[in-house]
């Protein structure tokens, strides 16, 4: 077979494997010969060797035949000493030819070491799994969290954490990696956010050192991931991370990935890295009740205190925090944080009124906003009326008694003026929104039944 022939059939694999895939796979091969109907290629590593052999060795045949090449088998494997030009007996073998054009000469490569550190993010010393409050919302993705870190045989793979922001993603996957290092340092632990290995994979592109990306991150043990929802849309990065992830997973090797929502959520993934994002164990972090925000709140001021025993904090203090400040543990730790500067720099206890005056823009800013279109979703679906007959004309009492009541609940849950009410109760005038608003206060008293709904709809909306 003529280079020319080669180059030919090269070109076609370009086309049939997607130009990511040649330049990845393909184009690192080199030619050696073809004798007795055998193609055969040398590979610069084992990992690439095998996956060639099972991926691409089919297309390279069908291109070969359709070059008129007569050819039966593909045979791929690597050399045993390779010298720096020429192949391993030393004489020159047509290459495969590079379809991108001439860029910087490769640093010669490295096959990673098992001492050699690993490029991941640094852990944070704090993120530990004694820190971690455990509750309700978060208990199961903590003892899925507690069986990786003991480093046994892998159970889930992946194991998936999502959740809302400053829930707790990022401190247990640190918290597994503490933990490994210390039980199992013989294990390689790589932690890093999915932009940093986006930011790996662009420069490994860009210095010619893709093969050492791989070799690297194909050689670790346990490999989280966080914030995985920022690949989405990255079409090159979501391909090599896609290769990653099954070559760890195929070497039976621990995946812990995190994200912001649940693996089917994300956007702009691609289908087939939801499915295997999903086929592990997938937990989601809860937000915060009001029992675990009051636990994170007291073990912080205890660790607090033991630093700072001056500190005089008054009884209800953290009661009133976590009742108030509701949005994620980032928020709330702020908050403390910012009581205990204030407390100590005027070295006075941290009463009620001190708490107030200090977090006032907090509270503000968590205090929940209601809109009148969710009051109005709300009321349509308790009373089971259909949200445009809420807002319509209809004069049925079955719907106006709910309109009434979304009315009212308008008023007092939100800062909005009569007007502003009755223009999103379809144009009404204020004067009959402020009919609706005071027959209902009146009806409450006497209507046990409407005081409990309307109760049970506050709570929802305020929720
Ligand atoms: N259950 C908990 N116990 C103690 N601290 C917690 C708990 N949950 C969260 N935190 C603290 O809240 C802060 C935010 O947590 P973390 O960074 O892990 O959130 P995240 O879910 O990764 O958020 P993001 O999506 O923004 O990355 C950290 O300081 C963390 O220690």
């Amino acid at each position: 077979m003529t280079d020319d022939t080669w180059g030919q059939v090269c070109n076609e694999l370009q086309k049939a494997v997607g130009q990511n895939n040649y330049t990845t796979w393909i184009a690192p091969l080199e030619l050696i010969d073809l004798e007795d109907g055998i193609a055969s290629f040398q590979a610069p590593t084992k990992f690439m060797c095998d996956w060639v052999s099972r991926n691409f060795a089919e297309p390279i045949l069908s291109e070969l035949r359709r070059a008129g090449v007569s050819a039966e088998r593909v045979n791929i494997s690597v050399p045993s000493r390779r010298p720096m030009n020429g192949t391993a007996n030393g004489a020159t073998r047509p290459t495969v030819p590079a379809p991108a054009p001439a860029a910087p000469v490769a640093k010669p490569r490295k096959t990673p070491r098992p001492d050699e550190p690993l490029p991941g993010a640094p852990l944070d010393s704090r993120f530990t799994f004694d820190s971690f409050v455990v509750g309700k919302p978060n208990e199961l993705a903590h003892a899925a969290a507690k069986r990786v870190a003991e480093g046994g045989p892998v159970t889930f793979n992946p194991l998936f954490l999502y959740g809302g922001v400053g829930l707790g993603k990022t401190h247990l996957m640190h918290a597994i990696a503490h933990d490994l290092q210390h039980q199992r340092p013989d294990l390689r632990v790589l932690y890093l956010s999915a932009e940093q290995f986006m930011y790996r994979f662009v420069q490994a592109l860009r210095e010619k050192q893709i093969m050492d990306f791989k070799e690297m991150f194909r050689s670790i043990d346990v490999l989280m991931v966080d914030d995985v929802q920022f690949i989405a849309g990255k079409d090159s990065t979501q391909e090599e991370f896609f290769h990653t992830f099954n070559a760890l997973v195929d070497q039976g090797k621990q995946i812990v990935i995190s994200a912001d929502r649940a693996p089917g959520e994300i956007k702009d993934l691609e289908e087939r890295i939801k499915s295997r994002l999903s086929c592990g164990l997938v937990v989601d972090l809860h937000p915060t009740d009001y029992e675990l925000r009051l636990g994170i709140l007291q073990t912080k001021t205890e660790a607090y205190k033991s630093e700072y025993p001056d500190l005089k904090i008054a009884p209800g203090v953290l009661e009133f925090v976590a009742h108030r400040i509701t949005s994620n543990v980032r928020i709330l730790e702020g908050a403390l944080t910012r009581l205990f500067a204030y407390g100590s720099l005027i070295g006075r206890e941290i009463t009620m009124d001190l708490a107030q005056e200090c977090l006032k823009d907090q509270l503000r800013q968590s205090e929940r906003k209601v809109t009148v279109e969710e009051i109005q979703r709300k009321v349509a679906e308790h009373y089971n009326v259909r949200l445009s007959d809420l807002v319509g004309p209809k004069r049925l009492r079955a719907i106006a008694r709910p309109r009434q009541v979304a009315m009212f609940l308008a008023k007092s849950l939100t800062t909005r003026s009569l007007p502003d009410i009755g223009r999103r109760f379809g144009g009404r005038d204020h004067t009959t929104i402020m009919h609706g608003i005071r027959k209902i206060e009146e009806l409450r008293g006497t209507d046990s039944q409407l005081a409990e709904d309307i109760e049970l709809l506050r709570r929802l909306l305020e929720s």
